[in-house]
């Protein structure tokens, strides 16, 4: 039996935005929320103490790469994920089948599962639907994810209608598969490509088998934003509301407002951290990539108008000598100003959402950034 609940506790007016409230055996996620990765049991180059002193309320993991290294039995024997990392907020888990196609080698998927070679020995292994929620459940997620195909894009109607049934074959399997009494709860993952009829028909077999909340899979794998949003408007209306709505692996600030409006309740995305360790930040006026030569003398904070630790204490300028000079301190501190960003939007969104005023907040958001092209 889960102790997961979702309460919907407001809806917006002027579009299909909803604020929402998860109780997860870890305790309580607000909606709409976006979620820091923490691919290897580490959100890379963040302390949990700074994650939560920027307000984390859950993390991702991913099954892949612990599945690999350590090893989930090894993680399990430690007392699960939550120790061997030191959080004991909610973690989500990605259940493998994506790393699998962007990671992993000589990859062969069949009914079973997929056959494939790691990427750091080569080494082979097999990721099943039941393998994937054992591996899950011995890391101790509080929300784990069903085994899915992420379709690559493009790809042919037929393959992805192939590819689409498997994955709700997969489904049923991984709803058989979990322990009795683990109190994670499971989410499915819609799949379908680009064709609304074929989401449809995945949403309605995976709403056959019934799940704790849906995500919306196949989306930010390279497609156009708009369509992408297109994929979000045929696909979201099909979901109950009440059950939480996750689209995986997404995105910009744009794409959270974009993807919010439409009525989705969490995101993911390595966005913030992986742009943080490239020297990109974000800001409420768009990006700053801190190595341009303009930066060098510069005093400013890198967003006069954010509250966090960094912009707090240190220059654009500082900021860019440690970029320049490849100090570990510049991923520190690019990763915390931008997951502050990101959390911080979203915590913006919650409270307007609350005050009735998201159709405001959106438009401020835009704003912003039309007044400084960066
Ligand atoms: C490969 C790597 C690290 O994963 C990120 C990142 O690169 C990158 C490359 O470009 C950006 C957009 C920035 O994000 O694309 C990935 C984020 N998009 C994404 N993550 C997903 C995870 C998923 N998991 C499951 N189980 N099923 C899915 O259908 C699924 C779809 C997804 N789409
Ligand atoms: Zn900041």
């Amino acid at each position: 039996m889960t102790e997961f609940t979702f309460d919907l506790l407001a809806t917006d007016s002027g579009s299909a935005a909803r604020r929402g409230r998860m109780t997860t055996r870890r305790g309580l996620i607000e909606t709409p929320i976006f979620m820091p990765v923490g691919t290897q049991g580490t959100v890379k180059a963040m302390l949990p103490e700074a994650l939560k002193e920027i307000g984390a309320q859950i993390i991702l993991g991913n099954t892949y790469h612990l599945f690999l290294r350590p090893g989930h039995e090894l993680i399990r024997n430690l007392g699960g994920l939550h120790r061997f990392m030191n959080w004991d907020r909610p973690i989500l888990t990605d259940s493998g089948g994506f790393q699998v196609f962007s990671l992993g080698a000589l990859r062969k998927i069949d009914e079973e599962g997929v056959r494939f070679q790691s990427h750091l020995d080569g080494s082979s292994h097999v990721l099943s639907p039941e393998s994937s929620i054992a591996v899950q459940e011995a890391l101790g997620a509080d929300i784990i994810m069903a085994f899915d195909e992420c379709i690559p894009y493009p790809a042919s109607r037929e393959y992805v209608a192939e590819s689409t049934a498997r994955s709700g074959r997969w489904a049923r399997r991984c709803k058989l598969a979990r322990s009795q009494g683990d109190g994670a709860a499971l989410f499915g993952i819609v799949q379908g490509g680009m064709h609304p009829d074929l989401r449809a028909g995945s949403v309605n077999e995976l709403l056959e088998i019934g799940f704790e909340g849906y995500a919306i899979g196949g989306l930010s794998v390279g497609e156009e934003a708009a369509l992408m949003y297109e994929v979000m408007d045929n696909t979201l209306p099909l979901l109950p509301r009440d059950r939480p709505r996750y689209v995986m692996g997404v995105g910009t600030p744009e794409n959270l407002i974009e993807g919010v409006s439409r009525g989705v309740d969490m995101f993911d995305c390595v966005m913030p951290t992986r742009n943080a360790r490239n020297g990109v930040l974000f800001t409420s006026f768009g990006k700053v990539s801190i190595k341009q030569a303009r930066y060098l003398a510069d005093p400013l904070p890198v967003d006069p108008d954010c509250s966090c630790y960094v912009c707090g204490n240190y220059s654009r300028a500082y900021l860019r000598h440690l970029y320049q000079s490849n100090e570990i301190l510049s991923s520190v501190l690019n990763t915390h100003h931008n997951l502050h960003y990101y959390l911080g939007l979203m915590q913006g969104v919650r409270d307007a959402l609350d005050g009735g005023r998201f159709g405001e907040f959106k438009k401020d958001f835009y704003r912003k950034r039309a007044d400084n092209p960066s």
